[in-house]
């Protein structure tokens, strides 16, 4: 008998695992006692969504355990009698353990466990340097990605496998926090495709920064717990030189992917061992200046916007993230992981890859990141990306009165203190000047600097 593990990989359409299930076979969700802590409600709601509409096609046959990785699950799918077990690709490194502690299990029991599939269009860590590891820059990368990735189509649709051994002790319902919408993820993925590949495409490269424009995909939470495949999308697009802005974008996913799988440490630990000694600050100073952060109340608005929207929805526009994470790093002086770690903890999309590959990027730490003295100025940005302010007044409604040309310098304003609207947390100047000297310092006392070589 065999068992499809799925992970992130929830769909049941372009599958490889669905197509290999037979009469007899099961397929099985496995909701980790850490996963069922960590994740956040938003994305427990689309969780929830996506296990309910494969329970649907599978009518209700998909087995939901609540168990460990490893030795416990493997005893159960042997109580099962599996012979084989296919899943996806693990790429977060916690991921990778769990699976491979589960494929020890298994195999001592004289089970197979055989990955099938990946996330990716391209399976990370199959896309080496011709000197070996992963690719440290992008157009390198995406060089070999995209002839790779030519007339890739997505896999044959299957009918739903007539499953026999169903085990449950969860029901997809029991995931979604009340207060969290029922979602179809699925349906709306596809929807979302549809509805980009008609209206937005041929806009996306000139409008994909303005955060008040409906210009972009919005498939990232979909794609993160697989409702959708890249290849879908890909396949869908056509012309991919005529969506080339686009497909960009999808191999800078792959890029991060295929770094983490590569370099495991950049969770936590900046590529650049040059700057691994930067002074963050810590302490009950830095503790209100990061909740001012996390709240949108750092008197720039279109980091407050975002940050509301953020909360609001569990979504935030990249170039909106760029920004904010700027901010935090640069001008607030709060270490990156912090802020990666309050992203992972309220977007939908949250994906250790892409989040602590551009968190690297933006702090300037990580693989082809923005050069470290390259600082994001919060107001300039905002006239640049939001010139009528329609994005502030979305999202911020205190300067919802305030005229257009004070909209990104609200200090300016004679209406902002009735408006209740605070002052910036910091000035920007001095401190931009102050992450420089920081990340100075850093790379002079970094092991095998000239300067720390003389100091010892
Ligand atoms: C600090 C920071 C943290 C981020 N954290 C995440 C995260 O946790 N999860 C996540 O999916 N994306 C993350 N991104 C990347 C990007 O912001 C989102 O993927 C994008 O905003 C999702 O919106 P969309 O689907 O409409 O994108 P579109 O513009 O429609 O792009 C299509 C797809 O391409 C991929 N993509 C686009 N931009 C990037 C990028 N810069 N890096 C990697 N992949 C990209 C996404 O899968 C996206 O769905 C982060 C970016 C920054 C700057």
């Amino acid at each position: 008998m065999r068992v499809l593990w799925l992970r992130g990989d929830l769909r049941s359409y372009d599958h490889a695992g669905w197509s290999e299930l037979g009469i007899g076979d099961a397929a099985v969700f496995v909701l980790d006692p850490g996963l069922a802590r960590h994740a956040s409600p938003i994305r427990r709601a689309w969780l929830a969504g996506a296990l309910g509409e494969i329970d649907d096609w599978t009518d209700h046959r998909l087995s939901l355990l609540h168990a460990r990785h490893g030795d416990e699950l493997a005893a159960i799918f042997a109580a099962w009698g599996a012979t084989e077990v296919l899943t996806h690709q693990g790429v977060a490194p916690g991921i990778r353990r769990r699976i491979d502690a589960t494929r020890r299990s298994l195999e001592a029991r004289g089970i197979a466990l055989r990955v099938v599939d990946s996330a990716y269009a391209v399976a990370p860590g199959s896309l080496t340097r011709p000197e070996g590891g992963a690719w440290r820059v992008f157009g390198a990368f995406w060089r070999q990605w995209r002839p790779a990735v030519h007339g890739l189509g997505p896999f044959e649709a299957t009918a739903p496998p007539s499953l026999a051994v169903t085990e449950r002790h969860f029901e997809p319902a029991d995931l979604r926090p009340p207060d969290q919408p029922l979602l179809t993820p699925q349906r709306t993925a596809l929807e979302r495709l549809e509805r980009f590949v008609d209206s937005r495409l041929a806009h996306y490269a000139a409008d994909r920064d303005r955060p008040a424009v409906a210009a972009t995909s919005e498939l990232s939470p979909a794609l993160h717990i697989g409702a959708i495949h890249p290849r879908t999308i890909l396949a869908a697009l056509g012309d991919l030189d005529r969506a080339d802005r686009f497909v960009r974008e999808l191999a800078w996913r792959e890029f991060y992917a295929h770094a983490l799988w590569h370099h495991p440490d950049l969770v936590d630990l900046e590529l650049d061992p040059t700057l691994r000694q930067i002074a963050w600050d810590e302490g009950d100073e830095a503790d209100a200046r990061f909740r001012a952060w996390c709240d949108g109340r750092t008197g720039f608005p279109i980091v407050d916007a975002g940050m509301r929207e953020l909360a609001a929805t569990g979504w935030l526009h990249n170039r909106v993230r760029m920004i904010v994470a700027s901010l935090l790093v640069k001008d607030l002086h709060l270490d990156w992981r912090r802020g990666a770690a309050w992203f992972e903890a309220t977007l939908a999309d949250a994906d250790i890859a892409s989040n602590r590959g551009n968190w690297q990027w933006v702090a300037g730490t990580g693989l082809d990141a923005a050069p470290y003295f390259r600082v994001f100025n919060p107001t300039l940005q905002g006239k640049k990306f939001d010139p009528d302010g329609h994005y502030v007044r979305r999202w911020v409604p205190e300067l919802r009165a305030c005229p257009t040309s004070l909209i990104h310098e609200p200090w300016r304003w004679v209406g902002r203190e009735n408006a209740g609207y605070p002052l910036p947390i910091v000035d920007h100047d001095r401190e931009r000047r102050e992450a420089l000297a920081r990340y100075d310092a850093a790379r002079a006392s970094a092991p095998g600097s000239p300067r720390a070589r003389r100091a010892t």
